[in-house]
């Protein structure tokens, strides 16, 4: 036990220094490393206290769990990079021990709707007008402020300009992953990682940001919670990283934001405990709405999830949704003779994949996307990792969807100062969330990127894995506290302990101590 202790104490003013981009650009240890220092070896006085007490009065007990937790929490703040996959390995090994062993401490129940089958449609009830359904051929655009008129060029042939700016975009959309090594690249990393710290690194920073919020966590898929792969549809989520959003979205209102369809992201994740936003935030299925937004009177829908709970389905796209479906069917047909080509319908958007495809055939790729623009102009082209997504143009992202959720988990929360929603993604389309959160200070988003980029985000982690950190690390910051405050409860208790009834009180101040947990679990 003392040993541990030791090791903690040892880990604790090892790993707090500089990460290794930080110290290559900066060269010196800052204030905040030396007040995280400090902070940590004020926990480990009082963890060394609290076990030592808890260990005098029951020599047979397992005293080595609140420790344990802390080097835990502690280590991976040392990760300078994924790279080391063997401390990782260790290190969720004991998280998992220490996850199960802390479940038992802090019960939670709660669970997020599910559905999985979309709610039929009632076009009459929508109020949707019959003249918005015939939208093939219409080139009228729409009075409704909630569609954008954006001014688009004369359907033919992409011209050289457009052509060019069509396949700058779609090449500048995710360089090859192995030019990213070069020398030099690091460098570049580590300059731009000053202005886009690692959240890693910055916990102290996200920690006081945090003091008294609620935290609310809203991530996206694929380049966040699994790593890019060739095909989409092998974009797998790794079951380590999926124990790590689950035990955070037990005790933490969580939602994951993605470009997929709902259906299929909720079927990647496979879990109970999220709220889920598909097509860039078109399809929400959270929690019932306590004020219903004026600008989209007809897009919410009251259902209930599979677990027979009352959930709100928000989709304030829906009159688009067979003309979806026919752009998918006209882009599965138009791309066939393109050899790696891969289209998906996402219900409210159709992804048309080029990753696959030779570079030499973008051009006819890009092609076929302006000949659907052409079509319908009631839609527009976004673009995203190797991919162009066609989509209503509607004054709708995943910026929106963010702020609808919170406005979701409790009126008006979007705006209030005790909520930090943070927001992890990797995308270009994630940057209209992130660019949401940073207007007015409101929240904190995180960039995931093992390059430099333009970003509205104001932190950075390198790839999936450093998400995985991050994440199990602000579930263990939680438990930190908790067993702060236990061993200080055990302490004052040992101190104060006169007759059996203060015995029998300790639970219930056990469970006044989980209330900085229940306050951020029920925003
Ligand atoms: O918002 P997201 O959850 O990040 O979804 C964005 C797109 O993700 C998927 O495509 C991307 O990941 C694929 C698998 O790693 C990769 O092959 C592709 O090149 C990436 O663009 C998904 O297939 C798209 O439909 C989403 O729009």
């Amino acid at each position: 036990m003392l040993f541990t202790q030791f090791r903690f104490l040892f880990d604790a003013v090892k790993l707090f220094s500089p990460g290794r981009e930080e110290r290559k650009t900066k060269g010196k240890i800052d204030n905040v490393h030396w007040n995280s220092t400090l902070r940590t070896c004020q926990i480990f006085l009082v963890h060394f206290a609290g076990t030592i007490l808890s260990f005098l009065e029951n020599p047979s007990a397992n005293n080595v769990l609140p420790p344990i937790k802390c080097c835990v929490a502690l280590e991976m703040t040392s990760f300078p990079s994924s790279s080391d996959k063997k401390t990782l390995k260790r290190w969720f090994f004991i998280d998992k021990r220490v996850g199960n062993l802390a479940t038992m401490d802090i019960e939670s129940n709660h669970s997020s709707p599910v559905l999985t089958d979309p709610a039929p449609i009632n076009k009459s009830r929508l109020g949707i007008h019959s003249n918005l359904l015939s939208y093939a051929t219409s080139g009228g655009s729409l009075s409704s402020s909630k569609y954008r008129n954006i001014p688009r060029k004369k359907p033919g042939k992409l011209d050289e300009v457009c052509s060019n700016a069509y396949l700058d975009a779609m090449k500048s959309s995710s360089p090859p992953r192995k030019k990213l090594i070069k020398d030099g690249a690091d460098t570049a990393y580590g300059t731009w990682m000053l202005k886009h710290p690692s959240a890693l690194n910055s916990f102290e920073e996200i920690a006081n940001f945090a003091k008294n919020k609620k935290i609310a966590m809203f991530l996206d898929y694929d380049g966040t919670l699994s790593p890019i792969v060739d095909d989409p549809d092998n974009a797998l989520m790794s079951d380590d990283m999926r124990f790590a959003v689950r035990n955070f979205a037990k005790y933490f209102p969580t939602a994951i934001i993605s470009g997929r369809s709902r259906d299929k992201v909720y079927q990647l994740v496979g879990l109970t405990e999220l709220y889920y936003a598909g097509s860039h935030g078109m399809d929400i299925l959270g929690p019932v709405r306590r004020a219903v937004s004026s600008d989209h009177p007809n897009c919410n829908e009251s259902t209930t999830d599979q677990q027979g709970k009352e959930v709100n389905l928000f989709q304030p796209a829906r009159e688009f949704i067979p003309m979806i479906d026919e752009v998918f069917r006209t882009l599965v047909e138009d791309t066939k003779g393109i050899k790696g080509a891969k289209v998906e319908n996402h219900k409210f958007c159709v992804s048309v994949h080029f990753r696959n495809v030779d570079e030499k055939n973008w051009q006819s790729i890009a092609q076929c996307v302006q000949d659907i623009l052409d079509k319908y102009p009631r839609l527009r082209k976004t673009h995203g990792r190797k991919v162009l997504e066609v989509r209503p143009m509607i004054d709708w992202n995943k910026g929106k969807a963010v702020e609808f959720l919170l406005d979701s988990l409790g009126a008006g929360l979007s705006n209030r100062d005790d909520v930090l929603p943070i927001y992890i993604g990797d995308d270009l389309t994630d940057e209209d969330a992130f660019k949401v959160l940073r207007e007015g200070n409101r929240g904190c988003g995180i960039l995931v990127s093992s390059r430099p980029k333009e970003t509205n985000a104001v932190y950075s982690l390198r790839d999936p894995s450093e998400v995985q950190i991050f994440i199990v690390f602000h579930k263990l910051s939680i438990f930190i506290s908790i067993s702060f405050r236990f061993s200080f409860q055990i302490l004052w208790w040992k101190l104060d302990n006169t007759s059996g009834d203060e015995i029998s009180q300790f639970p219930r101040d056990m469970e006044e101590g989980g209330c900085i947990l229940n306050n951020r679990r029920t925003i």
